[in-house]
Formats: C-alpha cells, sequence, structure tokens
C-alpha cells in the first residue's frame, strides 16, 4: 500500500451531504479530462437506478494507471464540477484527504461510516473487464452492490472476464435495476443502453470532447 501525507484542499476534499436511506451511486474516474461518455453513465445510471444522488469520486491516481501526467487532483474536480449541471450530482477529491489509494479502503470507510446509506459503485464495462487487477476485488464485491455500463468494444471482454465468471451467480437482470441498492453483495447487474465512444485518452490524443 502507499503511504502519502494527506491532502487537504478546502471545497476539494470533502464528502458531500447525505440523509439516512438515501441510494447513493459512487463513480469513480481518473477524469482526465471529463466527457460525454462520463456525463452519459451518470444520467443512465441515476435514472435506470433510481438514484437518490450520485458521488463522483475523482481518484488522486488510478493504481494500475501511469499518473505521472495526471493533472492535479483540484484541477480535475473543478472541471468536472463545471461541466455537470446536475442538482443531484457531486463532485468530491475525498480519497485524497483519506490517504486512500484502492478503492476498497474508499467503500469500506464510506460503509462503516455512513452504514444506512445505500451504496453503489458504478463503473463502465472496460472497468469490470480488469476488475480481477483490482486490490482486494472480492471484498470490493462482497461491500457493495455494482452497476456496470455498456461500453463500445468492451462488453464482450467484460462479460468473459474473470470477475464476471467469479461473480456469475451474483448477476441479477437488469430489469431490477431500481431494487440493486438494497440487494446484499455480492450484487451487480449488467446494464444496455446509449452508447458512447469518447475516451480521455482519445480527448488527449486529439479528439473532441463532445460527440455521441
Ligand atoms: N464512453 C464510456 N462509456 C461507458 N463508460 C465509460 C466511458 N468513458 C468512461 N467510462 C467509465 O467511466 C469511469 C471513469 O473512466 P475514466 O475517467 O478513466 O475515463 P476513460 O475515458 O476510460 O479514460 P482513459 O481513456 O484515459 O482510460 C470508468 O468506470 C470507465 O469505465
Ligand atoms: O483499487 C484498485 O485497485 C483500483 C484499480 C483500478 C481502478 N480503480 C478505481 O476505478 C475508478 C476508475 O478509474 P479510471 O482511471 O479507469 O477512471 C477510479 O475510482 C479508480 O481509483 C481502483
Amino acid at each position: 500500500m502507499t503511504l502519502r501525507p494527506p491532502l487537504r484542499i478546502p471545497g476539494i476534499t470533502t464528502l458531500p451531504p447525505s440523509a439516512p436511506g438515501m441510494r447513493i451511486g459512487l463513480f469513480g474516474g481518473s477524469f482526465n479530462p471529463i466527457h460525454d461518455g462520463h456525463l452519459l453513465v451518470m444520467e443512465e445510471t441515476m435514472r435506470r437506478l433510481e438514484l437518490d444522488a450520485l458521488w463522483v469520486l475523482v481518484t488522486p491516481g488510478n493504481p494500475l494507471k501511469n499518473n505521472s501526467g495526471l493533472p492535479p487532483l483540484a484541477e480535475r474536480v473543478r472541471a468536472a464540477r463545471a461541466r455537470i449541471r446536475h442538482p443531484r450530482v457531486r463532485v468530491t477529491g475525498f480519497e485524497a484527504e483519506k490517504g486512500f489509494a484502492y478503492t476498497w479502503q474508499t467503500i469500506r470507510f464510506l460503509t462503516r461510516t455512513l452504514p444506512d446509506r445505500r451504496f453503489v459503485w458504478i463503473m463502465g464495462a472496460d472497468s469490470l473487464a480488469d476488475f480481477h487487477r483490482w486490490e482486494r476485488w472480492r471484498d470490493i464485491a462482497a461491500m457493495v452492490p455494482i452497476a456496470v455500463y455498456v461500453r463500445p468494444g468492451a462488453g464482450r471482454r467484460a462479460l468473459a472476464s474473470r470477475a464476471a465468471a467469479t461473480l456469475d451467480h451474483a448477476q441479477h437482470d437488469e430489469r431490477t435495476a431500481p431494487l440493486l441498492a438494497y440487494a446484499r453483495p455480492p450484487a451487480w447487474i449488467y446494464l444496455q443502453g446509449r452508447q458512447s465512444t469518447l475516451s480521455s485518452s482519445s480527448i488527449r490524443n486529439g479528439a473532441p470532447p463532445r460527440q455521441a
């Protein structure tokens, strides 16, 4: 585990407000930069899972990526806030203040600190394809339900992945999406729907950030 000093940036690293019983989606990402594909996943998962709120967790750095060129956290949080215009979506970089390097730490903290909230982890299909490489991924699946959103070019790899096979018994029908937040983990769904071919890497390589 990487040990780093806590990073306190007022307004950037705070936890959004919430209330008991709320269904809260957790959408983690590098957001380097944020794009319409992210917004599509947010809109669709909020609607389909009937979430009360969605927290965008801007990561200090994906532990599986080379983060040498990653813009500062505050910059990525500000850009995400400027782009997201939804009253129930909040953007935070609170993992940095806590010194969390891995998602299992974030989820363990949130589920212990706010045990009466109904958290759901949200990820694109490409993330499910690599999920078995995440630190303590089985523990993550045992702590929170997971919603996987379809992504062009990633579906087949995702559904044939080691994590999908291991968690096969815990896959729920996507028609039960509104109940996912109440399901006892492990529980996950694969959401088909509108798709975006956008990626942060293609934008970094020169593609326009807004396209279907
Ligand atoms: N077009 C998309 N469709 C579905 N999910 C997406 C899409 N773009 C990003 N995601 C999901 O959003 C989350 C955050 O992704 P991230 O910020 O790494 O963007 P990215 O476009 O995948 O970046 P990069 O190209 O640098 O890998 C991940 O769970 C990822 O799977
Ligand atoms: O905890 C891990 O081992 C881990 C490995 C890869 C990705 N993640 C998290 O997955 C989220 C998506 O990351 P990214 O870079 O694909 O946007 C983000 O919250 C990362 O911190 C977490």
